[in-house]
């Protein structure tokens, strides 16, 4: 079961829990009180601005519970924003007799506005009825027009301290203790961000306290990868996502595969799984052009496909998502036996499906998640390929799944069996798969896909499609007769 991120569980209730930003919330306590007594500050806009995680959203969060507001959350990045502004920037921000509660506009992200919606933003500035407290990260990147118009409140960088005084109150709510030694590991490699702090230690504690040093020990190199995949599997804008990755220190075949092993773990829904990997197969394309051809420019058209292309790929799983390091890693410490599972499930995956080693791997990967989300779905695949239970076991990682998903398995053949269709269903699977394999080479072989100067193009429009809209990116069409997972549900 997914458990709540302990970011939110623990999210300050009162301005008081809010650990060392004293100076910043009297600013913003004094400047509501304002608006309370009848008399709107002169700047009837405030920018919270100072490093991520130390507590501005919950300030906020913190004062409408305390005064009475209602909070209207918008994204500043998002271009509708200042229409649904408009919205709510004329309505009276008093207690109306209906008992409404008085609202509190809150816009993140006001270092991420487009010029034409900071324009609009700042008109509206002038017309407010209601507070407007906007959040950023760098001040001096807000647009000028609405600096102008706010009053900033600065958020100090939280020390060590107060980091470890946060993790220290969140483990005797839960009970829970940790070693000191990684406490001090957590907060000093948290750089004054409470957030990644608190996500850090949920990481550990889930992971059990073992596997902290592994953990950490990843921190150490693999610094901000963490914090940049929990960032883009948290988004749905296109233009964050690729935003999110920049300070990566890491080539883009390594954080695709960082990639590729936590997407299973952040959707749930298989068509939005197979979504997502459509889009990291293009970017793996990208990638491999790149290699062959030294036009190391398409590095940007993969990066893009990997963050942009996977954000907007679907509806994410809400609550804690822990991030793993690839499995390529983990595939060295395998045991034989599991090998040997994997193997032939590859096998049965590029002979049914008639794909190359690599497509049959990623193939794998997002069977894992719809084996152990989705048991319906799971059963067809396992008269598909024709599993066996330890091969089911394998994918799934849990006996008593295994079990659930075979006995559905079995059921379908019977009932196939019983309508005679058993030959059908084996006929409509062959249709998927297309034609007949060229015998085992070819389906072993990695199979190198060539992409057209027009393909380029296309692809770049893409990208700037996607930037722009923050929309669905097209899924590109599968050349040849391949069975793709879209094939398998669209025909289930
Ligand atoms: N000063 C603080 N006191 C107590 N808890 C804090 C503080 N700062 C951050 N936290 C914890 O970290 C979480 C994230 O903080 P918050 O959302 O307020 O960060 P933020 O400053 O708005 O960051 P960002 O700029 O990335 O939006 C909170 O839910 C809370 O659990």
């Amino acid at each position: 079961m997914t458990e709540m991120p302990w970011v939110e569980k623990y999210r300050p209730r009162r301005l008081a829990e809010l650990i060392n930003q004293t100076k910043a919330l009297g600013q913003v306590k004094a400047w509501i009180e304002a608006w309370l007594q009848g008399s709107p500050p002169k700047k009837k806009a405030l920018i919270l601005a100072g490093p991520p995680g130390t507590g501005k959203t919950a300030t906020v969060y913190a004062i409408a519970r305390e005064y009475g507001f209602e909070i209207i959350e918008l994204n500043a990045s998002d271009e509708r924003t200042f229409e649904k502004v408009e919205r709510y920037v004329q309505a009276a921000y008093t207690l109306d007799i209906l008992g409404k509660r008085r609202k509190l506009i809150f816009l993140d992200e006001a270092d991420n506005m487009e010029p034409s919606g900071a324009r609009e933003i700042a008109k509206l500035i002038d017309r407010a009825r209601n507070p407007i407290i906007m959040s950023a990260n760098h001040y001096w990147e807000v647009p000028r027009e609405v600096r102008n118009k706010a009053q900033i409140v600065e958020y100090k960088r939280l020390t060590q301290r107060d980091i470890i005084k946060g993790l220290v109150r969140i483990l005797h709510a839960e009970g829970l203790t940790v070693p000191k030694e990684v406490l001090y590991e957590i907060a000093k490699r948290a750089n004054g961000d409470l957030r990644a702090a608190i996500n850090d230690l949920q990481t550990v504690v889930s992971g059990g306290v073992e596997d902290a040093v592994d953990v950490l020990a990843y921190r150490d190199t693999e610094k901000s990868v963490f914090q940049a995949l929990a960032q883009l599997f948290a988004t749905d804008n296109a233009k964050k996502a690729k935003l999110v990755v920049l300070g990566v220190d890491m080539f883009p075949h390594e954080l695709l595969q960082w990639i590729d092993e936590n997407l299973p773990y952040v959707y749930y829904k298989p068509e939005d799984i197979a979504r997502a990997y459509d889009a990291l197969s293009r970017a793996d394309i990208y990638l491999g052009r790149a290699q062959r051809t030294g036009n190391y420019g398409l590095w940007k058209y993969a990066t893009d496909m990997m963050t942009a292309g996977v954000a907007v790929a679907g509806v994410k799983r809400k609550g804690f998502v822990r991030i793993y390091p690839p499995r390529i890693i983990k595939l060295l410490t395998e045991s034989k036996a599991e090998r040997g599972l994997r193997d032939s499930v590859l096998k049965k995956i590029m002979k049914e499906m008639h794909m190359a080693k690599l497509e049959a791997l990623e193939t794998l990967n997002v069977l894992k998640a719809i084996f152990e989300y989705n048991p319906e779905v799971a059963a067809h695949f396992v008269v598909y390929l024709d599993l066996d239970l330890k091969e089911v076991e394998f994918i799934v990682g849990d006996k008593e799944k295994a079990k659930t998903i075979w006995g559905k398995s079995m059921n379908i053949e019977k009932k196939l069996k019983e309508r005679g269709e058993l030959e059908e269903h084996v006929r409509v699977a062959a249709e998927m798969g297309g034609e007949e394999i060229e015998g085992e080479k070819g389906a072993e072989e990695e199979v190198e896909e060539e992409i057209s100067e027009e393909e380029l193009q296309k692809a770049e429009e893409e990208m700037e499609a996607v930037g722009e809209s923050g929309g669905k990116v097209d899924k590109p069409k599968k050349k040849g007769k391949q069975a793709t997972l879209f094939d398998f549900l669209g025909k289930k």
